[in-house]
């Protein structure tokens, strides 16, 4: 892992002095970036030029570190302006370095959006996920952002992750969801399935994933999460739904498409959703102004 003194060294020497010691941090998920408007005095580092950052190559994703004052309260933020996903072939301790930065700046709580696709009929494109808890495949398997040796002597060896998403944060989000007179189907709590991508489930893998008690899915986030708590800092995920995932309920029999076709029966196809970054990237600029509002009132609650 790079030096997170020289990293943390470096951002410091690129803001102005009440900038440089920031209370909360933020992480934009695809097409949420948009939070960077309404941050005043706002001082954005590209990614590029940051000791130990990769850089975002997602459309959708900026690749900057935003530095400003939030809220009406001007509470001081890091923001990440997109974020580092292990599909794009980044390492798992750089797709998490960013988090162990924010860290090391002093953040004490960490809010993680995302786009996600909905496992659950109940829970429709547009909704806002307030995370309770995840499912990681890959964190099971050997994809896990703590393995390997300890950072230091205080990280813990084995991390608990039976609270990883805190209790209060998220009554947080219910009273700024209050406070700004959303409608209460604007917003709805789940299991968020991490899975490593770049592929969108085939229908079996969302089966899967719904039997197996995941509301939404999406590529990023839980290694954010995981690393946050190994740091000791609390965390709060929202997910905006952007699509369902496509799980029909039974198979389409060719077998029996070409036999009443051969006997000349009429066919009826099913319709086919197919889905894609780009309806992933639209229902975030839709969203994008409730997901603000949102993240904005929590922080303004928070400090
Ligand atoms: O960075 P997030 O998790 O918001 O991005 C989601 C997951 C994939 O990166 C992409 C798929 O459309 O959107
Ligand atoms: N894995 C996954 N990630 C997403 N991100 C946005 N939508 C989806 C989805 O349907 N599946």
């Amino acid at each position: 892992m790079a030096d997170l003194t020289a990293t943390t060294d470096f951002i410091r020497s690129q803001l102005p002095s009440e900038l440089q010691h920031p209370r909360i941090g933020i992480v934009c998920g695809s097409g949420l970036s948009g939070l960077a408007a309404v941050i005043h005095n706002i001082q954005k580092i590209p990614y590029e030029s940051i000791p130990g950052f990769g850089t975002s190559t997602v459309q959708g994703h900026h690749s900057e570190l935003a530095f400003g004052l939030l809220g009406k309260n001007n509470v001081p933020v890091v923001v990440m302006l997109g974020r580092f996903h292990f599909y794009e072939g980044h390492p798992i301790s750089t797709v998490v370095y960013p988090i162990r930065v924010m860290a090391k700046l002093g953040v004490k709580e960490v809010i993680i959006t995302n786009a996600a696709g909905s496992l659950n009929p109940d829970i429709p494109v547009g909704t806002i996920v307030v995370v309770h808890d995840h499912l990681a495949l890959p964190n099971l398997v050997g994809t896990n952002p703590l393995l390997g040796p300890l950072l230091s002597p205080n990280h813990r060896r084995f991390l608990p992750l039976s609270d990883a998403y805190s209790s209060s944060l998220r009554r947080l989000v219910f009273r700024a969801a209050h406070q700004l007179s959303l409608e209460k189907s604007a917003l709805a709590e789940g299991t968020y399935a991490w899975v490593c991508g770049p592929t969108y489930e085939s229908p079996a893998e969302g089966r899967f994933l719904r039997h197996a008690g995941a509301d939404v899915v999406g590529m990023s986030t839980v290694p954010e999460v995981v690393a946050a708590r190994d740091e000791g800092m609390e965390v709060m995920v929202l997910s905006l739904v952007t699509n369902f995932v496509v799980i029909p309920p039974s198979y389409w029999s060719i077998r029996e498409e070409v036999e009443a076709e051969l006997a000349g029966k009429p066919v009826v196809l099913p319709t086919s959703q197919i889905v894609s970054h780009e309806e992933v990237l639209a229902i975030g600029k839709e969203k994008a102004e409730v997901m603000k509002s949102l993240v904005q009132g929590v922080v303004e609650l928070l400090a």
